[in-house]
């Protein structure tokens, strides 16, 4: 059962009813005192927090424990909790026991007592900052990062994490999950529970551990402790493999109180000597199922292992995705009476609900042609991440893209740091990656997301596609496939839920529509001042060319767009210079050897030579397929001669048989086989490859298995 079922992307609206609601329900409860961001009160509120009890409307929450107790759970709940141990679910109803208490206390204090100006608007969301236990240093830097309310994941788990809980967290990409664990972490060492016990001074061993599976990623993280916690006086360092060692081991040696790495990078610390993990008071492992995963979980156990005393340290576990086998794995670093925040759980929907998902068929061959135009039609503007399956291919295809960058393993790290700083900056919008760039990774305004052939496990789909659709926006993710491999799309489709929008290539006429606005208006930003010096080359065009004015625009728009030529594009493929033909014979074509003994009636072996792809649709009244760009016109006047037949060019695919995704598999998989498209050389390799996984849970490998493609 998921805590809180959520799934439109109006999540947070949905969070904020059920938390109204609750707010009437249990305005009498006795308030906790929790003054202008200090949290002073907090051991008495504590105390008073031992005897809450939060009557779920539909389980009963007993969130009055620090480590180690037992908690009371609902017959429900506790069903679940006994498959796990003695794990409590946190519901949606139980979130912000401390934000109604503030509420009730505004009131109160409404003659006078400070209430820090700015506040009061915000105050209207029961999930505002300053509602939670969150201090005014605090709550001032969220705000100048435009945070006021905390996401649902934030908002669920900022107490539990606070009060001394284990926690695994789910919410989908995008939802901020990191700062639900920065947030109630600082807390807790300035304010809270390890306020007394954590080290400080010159040479202090670190307080926090952050494992992530990538440098990047690594990065990012530190970079919000580094805002956060640079604001309540704790310093921050990054260990990750690839950069030097030097100035890490002087930051060790200064002392440190959050430590974020890569686990390879962190085990030559600890064996060096350098690192000191004894005394750690928070575990956090950020994509948990990543770093739980065959490459990594080696490494990880010893370097969870390095604290002192287990009992006294928390542990946290976040991610978009976590596979059963993740939950059985973890049991090893987690107390039994964790906590458990899961805002995707049994929901059909695992991937963002805030992304478009769409597939469009395209041969391998077809790639380097077909992305552009993908790009020009679908990235309103915005970045573009296309992932590949391999470095190869990463930096083959940034070489052909202009204007974009590749980033991947074989990459030294200092360069790519200067890319993805660039993709960041803006400076390039388009970033040809690996799964390298797959999690975690939060980027401004990335629109799109290509993807390159169907991930071997639905878990990389889920994190690329979530690369975009970020923190309440929108966002596009194109999925680009084999013809033939088809059926890869429904085991995906399957196993996250989503329902794939099948479209078509983009045709001359919808590159035109995108890039020919964009040039538009291009051109209309273009200062007067240039006129005089092009007028004289203007008229002379115009003079002497037997076009109009209007089409010799039109010509200088599709030059500024970048394009000299415009081809067809088959719907079946996406080839280039081919187009995709139906044929109907007024009658059932029940096969596609009756339909190409039609096709032999009226043309000549040498243009049924050039026929690929042929498939009967799913009304089996027809039969497609594609034809040289050239010989189109032989193919559509030959339905003269042919009785009751009829040959016509087709702008969308109909449903073909044996295609429909949401039947889940195509049973056909040798109708493109056979090399019809002789151009889909080498394929995904994709086919029917089950990732097999470690754990035998589909989790898509490891860093050991994986590195090298990476
Ligand atoms: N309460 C909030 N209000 C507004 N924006 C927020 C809030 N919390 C986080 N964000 C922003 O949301 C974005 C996504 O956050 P984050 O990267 O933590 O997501 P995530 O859930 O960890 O995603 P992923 O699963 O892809 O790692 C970030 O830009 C972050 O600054």
């Amino acid at each position: 059962m998921p805590s809180l079922l959520l799934s439109s992307p109006s999540e947070l609206d949905e969070l904020k009813k059920l938390t109204q609601k609750k707010s009437k329900k249990e305005e009498s409860m006795a308030a906790e005192l929790y003054q202008n961001g200090s949290l002073e009160d907090e051991k008495k509120s504590k105390k008073k927090k031992k005897h809450k009890n939060l009557d779920a409307e539909d389980g009963e929450i007993d969130d009055s424990d620090g480590e180690g107790s037992e908690k009371k759970i609902s017959k429900k709940k506790r069903k679940a909790s006994d498959e796990e141990g003695s794990n409590t679910i946190i519901d949606a109803a139980a979130v912000n026991g401390t934000a109604l208490k503030k509420l009730k206390l505004k009131k109160k204090d409404e003659d006078g007592e400070v209430i820090a100006r700015g506040e009061d608007e915000g105050a209207a969301s029961p999930n505002a900052v300053s509602k939670f236990r969150i201090s005014k240093v605090l709550r001032e830097k969220l705000k100048l990062k435009g945070i006021e309310s905390l996401f649902p994941i934030q908002a669920m788990t900022f107490d539990s994490v606070l009060d001394g809980s284990d926690l695994v967290g789910r919410a989908r990409t995008g939802q901020g999950k990191t700062l639900a664990f920065v947030l109630p972490i600082l807390e807790s060492l300035t304010n809270g529970k390890y306020k007394a016990a954590r080290k400080t001074g010159y040479g202090r061993p670190p307080s926090v551990l952050v494992l992530l599976p990538t440098r990047e990623l690594a990065n990012q993280v530190y970079a919000d402790f580094e805002v956060y916690g640079g604001a309540v006086g704790l310093s921050a360092c990054c260990l990750y493999g690839g950069s030097p060692y030097r100035a890490q081991e002087l930051a060790l040696k200064r002392g440190i109180d959050i430590v974020v790495g890569t686990p390879g990078r962190i085990k030559d610390h600890i064996e060096r000597g350098t690192l000191d993990l004894k005394f750690v008071k928070f575990r956090i492992l950020d994509e948990a199922d990543e770093m739980l995963n065959m490459g990594f979980v080696d490494d990880v156990e010893l370097i969870l292992g390095k604290v002192e005393d287990v009992s006294k340290v928390q542990t946290l576990l976040f991610s978009a995705t976590l596979p059963d086998w993740v939950k059985k794995i973890s049991a090893r670093f987690l107390k039994r009476d964790k906590k458990t925040a899961d805002l995707v759980g049994n929901e059909k929907l695992k991937a963002s609900a805030s992304v478009r998902h769409l597939v469009l068929p395209c041969t391998r061959q077809a790639r380097v042609q077909l992305i552009p135009d993908i790009i020009h039609c679908y990235s309103r503007g915005g970045r573009t991440i296309i992932f590949t399956e391999t470095k190869e291919s990463a930096s083959e295809l940034a070489g052909s893209l202009p204007g974009s960058r590749a980033l991947h393993g074989d990459i030294v790290q200092a360069q790519r740091e200067v890319i993805l700083a660039g993709f960041r900056s803006g400076r390039f919008l388009v970033l040809v990656a690996t799964n390298v760039a797959a999690r975690g990774l939060d980027i401004q305004d990335v629109q799109l997301i290509i993807q390159c052939e169907p991930p071997r496990d639905v878990e990389a789909y889920i994190h690329r596609s979530g690369r975009t659709g970020r923190a309440g926006n929108t966002g596009v993710a194109i999925l680009l496939y084999e013809p033939r491999y088809s059926y890869s799309i429904s085991r995906l489709e399957r196993e996250s839920g989503v329902k794939f929008e099948h479209i078509s290539p983009p045709q001359p006429a919808d590159v035109a529509e995108s890039a020919g606005s964009d040039a538009a208006k291009a051109i209309s930003n273009i200062s007067d001042s240039v006129i005089p010096v092009f007028q004289s080359q203007a008229e002379q065009l115009l003079s002497s060319s037997s076009l109009s004015a209007v089409d010799l625009l039109a010509k200088a728009l599709a030059k500024a767009a970048g394009y000299t030529d415009i081809k067809q594009r088959s719907l079946l493929s996406s080839i280039e210079n081919y187009v995709t033909l139906l044929l109907q014979a007024g009658k059932t074509i029940d096969s596609p050897a009756f339909a190409f003994s039609i096709l032999r009636r009226v043309l000549p072996n040498e243009k049924i030579g050039g026929v690929k792809g042929l498939s009967l649709t799913a009304d089996g009244m027809g039969a497609v397929f594609d034809v040289p760009a050239d010989d189109v016109n032989a193919f559509v006047e030959s339905q003269e001669n042919a009785n009751m037949a009829t040959i016509e060019v087709l702008k969308s695919l109909p449903p073909l048989q044996g295609n429909d995704q949401s039947r889940g598999g195509d049973t056909r998989r040798g109708r493109f086989g056979g090399g019809r498209f002789s151009g889909g050389r080498g394929g995904n390799g994709n086919s029917g490859r089950r990732n097999g996984g470690l754990h035998g849970k589909g989790n898509g490998g490891g860093r050991n298995r994986f590195n090298k493609r990476w």
